[in-house]
């Protein structure tokens, strides 16, 4: 029995993860589950599935929580550090990162210090943190898991060949809501309009990654350090179906791909089930029917976000965490109607050029660098 703890559980991929961890009670146990706010869902999840512990990250909440609605032998625990305890476990064996932007650094730090499998949905820890969190993996013997789904597909892929054998990996965007566009129609496009994914349901600061193509951006560089490649290994193509998830080219000029209709329930059971395969909830492929699969350069033009990823690819150090906290402040200001669209790009690049760059910096000082990159898009104007 895997013994599982789902960091984020009232999010997108919280509740994705449940659901697989429902329809396969006879190899897994829910031990864990956290939230931030929403703790009446929490209180919820722990009536379906009497976890031992069940984490509220926002320690304001502790007078306001009815106690009564979870389960009776469920602990209820609060702050920060319980999704660090609970992460770290004996108790637990696997642990899904499904916490959103760089908050959920701490749990997957703590996940992997322990030595636990850990899948990781949660990009932003490798974006802020890559060489750091993959250097703590090896030294902890950690397995590291990729749960987003195009580098849940370039794992799979890479399983046709050796490392040294990859030429180049190709990350598959679905070019989002703005398709299309050229700068000027994205001028004053809304944030209601850019919520509207066209082919995934996920949470809103994901959601708007897509429309700016930053979430790609922010998959080149997860994908950097995920995989060990030189940005110029890696490439983006707009495929606005969402089926061909990613794919590997090797040196012999074979590309291998990893096909699904777009269900983030198949990665998550991937890596709750890795290395072996079971049936899975997601509907599959209908090759009954005529379809077309449509692949096209992106508009770098019009999606500056994504020179950006290469940019920061490239550059490594202090850039991730940047970057990453300046998009994560810039999307909350877009949301609330501060910013426009296509200042999110602009404004992270400014702040991304105006940094003092290092290029081995410790934890600290990336979290140093992440409040900092925070309060400059809070001025920004
Ligand atoms: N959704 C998807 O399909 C995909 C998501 N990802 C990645 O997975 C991660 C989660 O995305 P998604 O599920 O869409 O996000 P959601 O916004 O749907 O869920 C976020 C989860 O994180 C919790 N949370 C939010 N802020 C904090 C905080 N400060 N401290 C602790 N917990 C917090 C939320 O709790 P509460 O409900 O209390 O706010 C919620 O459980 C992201 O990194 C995203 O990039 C990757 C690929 C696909
Ligand atoms: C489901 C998933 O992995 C998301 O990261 C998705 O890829 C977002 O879609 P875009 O390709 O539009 O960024
Ligand atoms: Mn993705």
């Amino acid at each position: 029995m895997k013994r599982i703890a789902v960091l984020g559980s009232t999010g997108s991929i919280g509740t994705s993860t449940l659901e697989v961890i429902a329809a396969h009670p006879q190899e897994m146990e829910l031990t864990a589950i956290t939230a931030h706010n929403s703790w009446e869902q929490l209180a919820e999840q722990t009536q379906q599935f009497h976890p031992r512990w069940a984490v509220l990250s926002n320690s304001q909440l502790e007078s306001t929580v009815c106690r009564s609605r979870f389960a009776v032998e469920t602990e209820v625990l609060f702050g920060d550090d319980q999704i660090e305890r609970v992460a770290s476990s004996e108790d637990v064996d696997v642990v899904i990162c499904g916490i959103v932007g760089a908050a959920g650094l701490k749990g997957a730090w703590a996940a992997i210090e322990a030595g636990k499998t850990v899948g990781i949905a949660n990009k932003e820890t490798l974006v802020v943190a890559g060489p750091l969190i993959m250097d703590l993996a090896a030294r902890n013997h950690a397995t590291l898991l990729p749960v987003d789904s195009e580098h849940n597909a370039i794992f799979q892929a890479l399983q046709a060949g050796k490392s040294q054998e990859v030429k180049q990996i190709i990350l598959t965007a679905s070019g989002g809501p703005f398709r299309g566009f050229s700068q000027s129609e994205l001028k004053d496009v809304t944030p209601e309009k850019a919520l509207a994914h066209p082919t995934w349901e996920m949470g809103p600061k994901i959601t708007i990654d897509s429309a700016t193509m930053m979430n790609k951006a922010l998959e080149i560089i997860e994908a950097k350090w995920l995989f060990n490649l030189t940005s110029d290994q890696i490439s983006v193509v707009v495929h606005p179906q969402s089926i061909v998830h990613s794919m590997v080219e090797f040196v012999d000029g074979s590309v291998i791909a990893q096909l699904s209709p777009p269900d983030m329930r198949l990665p998550i059971q991937y890596a709750l089930t890795y290395p072996d395969r079971k049936k899975g909830l997601n509907t599959p492929m209908d090759w009954s029917r005529s379809f077309e699969l449509t692949f096209e350069p992106p508009d770098l033009e019009a999606f500056p976000a994504l020179q950006l990823g290469y940019e920061v690819a490239e550059q490594g150090g202090t850039c991730g965490a940047v970057l990453n906290a300046a998009n994560e402040a810039a999307v909350e200001r877009f949301l609330s109607g501060e910013l426009r669209f296509c200042d999110i790009a602009t404004s992270c690049q400014q702040v991304l050029e105006s940094h003092q760059f290092d290029p081995n910096p410790s934890l600290e000082e990336l979290f140093l660098l992440d409040d900092w990159a925070r309060k400059e898009i809070k001025k920004w104007k």
